[in-house]
Formats: C-alpha cells, structure tokens, sequence
C-alpha cells in the first residue's frame, strides 16, 4: 500500500508497474498513470471506474488470463491476490469445492470462458447461487454481469494498492 501523493509522484512505469496486478488491462493502466496526480483517493477511484466502464468483451477476455478459477488454488502472477479474495471459500468443505467445480464446468461449457465473480466478502456458498444464476443469463446479459464483477474486484484490489 502506498499513499495517494506518492503514487502521483512516480516515474510511469513504476506507477504502472503498482497498478498491474489491479487487472490485466494494460489500457487501463496507463490511462489511470496518464490520469495523475489525483485530488483524492476518491477522485482516483472515479477515474479507475469511468476508465473500467469502456470495457466490453475483449478486455474482459484479456483480463481473465489473470483470474484462477473460483475454487481453484491460485497460481501466476495475480495468485497472493485471488487467494487473498477467496478466502471466504471453505476449501475444507469437499461437497462446496465439487459443486463449485462442476458449476465452474458448466459455466464454460455454456459461456467458453472462466466464470468470474468478486469473491472477497461471499462465501462459499453465496458464489455457488450466484454461479447458478448466472448460467441463466443471456451471452449479452452474461457479458455485462462478468464485466461489473471485474471492475468491482479491479476497483478492491485499486484500494489495496493506493491509500491515504
Ligand atoms: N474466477 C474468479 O472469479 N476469480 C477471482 N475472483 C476474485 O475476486 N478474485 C479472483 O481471482
């Protein structure tokens, strides 16, 4: 974590290098360094947002090389994060880690990609009904769901990174 004023000091590609693990959107990125210096953390987490809500179908595919599956015992360069995330996912419980890797399974029969949620502050179970709902979306509906999940984790993970 480091503090708003010296992330609008920085050199741009350290300050890009602090936002990579945010999402694996490298626009993103340089347009949130090119954004500097912000006011406050509140009108940096604006900017992330409007910046984020450009993003359609090829930066949703592009970010998700970035995400283990839920469930799944994170690996890469973004793993200290999701594991951080997934926390509240009882990997103790044998019965939720199959449900969730069938529901996982079925997901990218349906949709040919991972199914991503925000997972810091849902349970185990919480994740699994909301996997199931969404398997009912539309490819379009689906699109705009996957999307709004990862700019909430983007925009947790921005919080993280950049404080007071
Ligand atoms: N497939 C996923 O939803 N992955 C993740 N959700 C999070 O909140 N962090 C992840 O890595």
């Amino acid at each position: 974590m480091i503090a708003l004023n010296h992330f609008n000091q920085l050199p741009g590609n350290e300050a890009a290098a602090l936002l990579q693990p945010c999402v694996a959107i490298p626009g993103w990125t340089a347009a949130l360094v090119a954004a500097r210096p912000f006011a406050s953390l509140v009108a940096l987490q604006q900017t992330a947002r409007e910046i984020a809500g450009a993003w359609g179908r090829a930066e949703l595919e592009q970010a998700l090389s970035a995400h283990p599956r839920i469930g799944e015992k994170p690996a890469g360069s973004h793993a200290a994060l999701s594991r951080q995330e997934q926390s509240a996912v009882d990997d103790g419980d044998a019965q939720l880690a199959r449900a969730l890797r069938e529901g996982n399974a079925r997901y990218e029969a349906r949709f040919s990609r991972i199914f991503l949620i925000r997972a810091k502050g849902r349970s185990g179970e919480e994740i699994l009904h909301a996997l199931e709902q969404r398997l009912t979306n539309s490819d379009a509906e689906e699109i705009t769901a996957a999307l709004e999940q990862l700019r909430e984790i983007t925009l947790l993970r921005l919080a993280g990174a950049i404080g007071e």
